[in-house]
Order: structure tokens, then C-alpha cells, then sequence
């Protein structure tokens, strides 16, 4: 058996803002080939992991050792990564944020070429500057945007997109961007039930080959037996648990979701059942 490849490391993870801590992660590694979600009654501190493992943290006091795709971004780094250093782990990490990092003024499909930016060399690389692409590109993204229902929609401008058209596009441009790690938080928020069915596949899509992994919070719980292989338990700012998609209970999930304020971490002690959607559809808050 290959030997696991961590995407993701982290230890003695400490997340303060003022006196509050918004979250305390000991020990978190996900590997190549893992399919990870992240759950937990609002407020957990899922979107504030998922920032933080993009770099993109805000404005909060981080400690400790975050090391994304062999790179310390957290404070333990002995350097400061440098502009080149963030560029390539950008176009190594795929975003799907709520913030949604689109380019207002760029057409949904221009927002979904830059995606391949990183990709492109010599000459190729310098049209992208005048917005030209090489029409093997071009043809890729029509289809990025086709699968995901936006053909119609490719010359609009993303700020004139609709909150769900946008949540596409920016999966639509994983496909382009071909990244190692794909970071995604609620990335079916805004999406119809269709739509959702659509973007579980694309967003699986983008992290199935060798090498890639996907972490997203998700707030459906019947979207995780499509989204996850492995599901990790949060509230109050800690890890409840962290088990196999498969092992997942009802009870867990119901735990979970009640955990009482100031609640420790603790082990997972939850029977292993496999969860249908149907169990899963029980265990929403
Ligand atoms: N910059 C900040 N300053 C102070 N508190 C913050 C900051 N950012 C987040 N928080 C707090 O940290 C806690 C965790 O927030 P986070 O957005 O990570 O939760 P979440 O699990 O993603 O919640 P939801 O399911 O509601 O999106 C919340 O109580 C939030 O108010």
C-alpha cells in the first residue's frame, strides 16, 4: 500500500479574536485521495477552519502549525511565504467561498479561463493578459459552463449573475483550474435541488484524480453520502469527532448539533452505523 500524501497538516491549531477562542484544532491531517466534510451547528467554526487552511483567516489571531500542500501558512513558518510562494499555492487550492472570489467585471466565462491562468506558458500566457485564450481552453470552459447549466449565461458579467449562477461559476472554473486541493464552504447554499445534484458531481469531479482532495462544509446533511468519504464533527470550536463517512450515526450527527456551550472535545464514541440520506435527513437540525 502507497504511503498516505498529506494536502493538509495542522497542529496546536488556536483561532482567537480578543479574549473569544473560535477554534482549537490539536492534531487535523487530510491526505491525497480524501474526500472530507465538515459539519456542525452554526457558529462551529467550520467556515473559520476552511479559511484559515486558505490562508485567508481575516481578521483573527491564528497560532500554531498550518502546512497546505507541504507549505507552513500559519504563524510557525519560519519566512513569510513569498508573493511567488502564494501565487502557485493559489493555483494549487481551489476556492468555492462564500465570499466567491469571482471578478465582478469579468464574463462568467472569462471568470472560469482565468481559472487555467497558472497553466499557460509563453505566449499563450501573455494573450491571457488581453484576454485571448487558446481555443482548447475556450472549449474547455464552454463545457465547464454547460455542465453546470450557465451556457446561456457564459458573456455575463459575474456581478450581473445571481447568487446561485455565481456558486457555478466558481465551480464551473475548478474544472479549468485543475487544483491538488479543493477547499469549498457551502458551495450548494445557494442552488436549486437540480443544480445541487450538479454541483456535488462537479465539485467531486474536480478532486477525483490522484493526488487531489476536497474538504467542504456542508449544512445539507443528505449531501454528505455524495460530498464525503470522511466527515469531521465541529462545535463550540472544537473537533467532536472525526469519522468515515460510512461510520457516521444519527446519533453523532444529533450530538452534534446539541452540543452544549464550552462542550470539551473528546474522541469519537459514536457506534458506526451506515446512514441512508434518509437517516441523514432525520439527523438536521
Ligand atoms: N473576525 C471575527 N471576529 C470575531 N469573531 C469571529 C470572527 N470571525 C468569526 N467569528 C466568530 O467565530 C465563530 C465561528 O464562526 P464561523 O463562521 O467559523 O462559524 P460556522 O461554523 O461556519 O457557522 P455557520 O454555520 O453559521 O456559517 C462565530 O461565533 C463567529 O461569530
Amino acid at each position: 500500500m502507497q504511503a498516505p500524501v498529506p494536502l493538509v497538516q495542522v497542529q496546536a491549531l488556536a483561532v482567537t479574536a480578543g479574549p473569544r477562542t473560535l477554534l482549537q484544532v490539536p492534531a487535523l491531517q487530510i491526505n491525497a485521495g480524501e474526500r472530507v466534510a465538515i459539519v456542525g451547528p452554526n457558529g462551529a467554526g467550520k467556515s473559520t477552519l476552511l479559511r484559515v487552511l486558505a490562508g485567508l483567516a481575516g481578521p483573527v489571531h491564528v497560532a500554531g502549525q498550518v502546512r497546505v500542500l507541504a507549505r507552513e501558512i500559519g504563524p510557525a513558518a519560519t519566512a513569510p511565504l513569498t508573493r511567488a510562494q502564494w501565487r502557485t499555492l493559489r493555483s494549487e487550492v481551489g476556492l468555492v467561498m462564500q465570499g466567491l472570489h469571482l471578478v465582478p467585471r469579468l464574463s462568467a466565462r472569462e471568470n472560469v479561463l482565468i481559472g487555467a491562468l497558472a497553466r499557460l506558458q509563453g505566449r499563450a500566457a501573455l494573450l491571457s493578459w488581453a484576454r485571448v485564450f487558446p481555443k482548447a481552453l475556450q472549449a474547455e470552459a464552454d463545457t465547464a459552463l454547460a455542465v453546470l447549466g450557465l451556457q446561456d449565461l457564459a458573456h455575463v458579467r459575474a456581478e450581473r449573475l445571481s447568487g446561485g449562477e455565481r456558486q457555478k461559476v466558481s465551480l464551473a472554473r475548478l474544472r479549468l483550474q485543475r487544483p491538488r486541493l479543493v477547499l469549498a464552504d457551502e458551495p450548494t447554499s445557494a442552488l436549486d435541488p437540480s443544480a445541487t445534484q450538479q454541483a456535488c458531481a462537479a465539485l467531486c469531479a474536480a478532486a477525483a484524480g490522484p493526488g487531489q482532495a476536497l474538504v467542504t462544509v456542508v449544512h445539507d446533511l443528505q449531501l454528505l453520502p455524495a460530498l464525503a468519504t470522511r466527515v469531521l464533527g465541529l462545535a463550540q470550536g472544537r473537533l467532536q469527532w472525526d469519522l468515515p463517512a460510512a461510520a457516521v450515526s444519527e446519533a453523532a450527527l444529533q450530538a452534534l448539533y446539541t452540543t452544549p456551550a464550552g462542550a470539551a472535545a473528546g474522541p469519537a464514541t459514536h457506534s458506526p452505523v451506515h446512514p441512508t440520506p434518509h437517516t441523514l435527513a432525520h439527523a438536521q437540525p
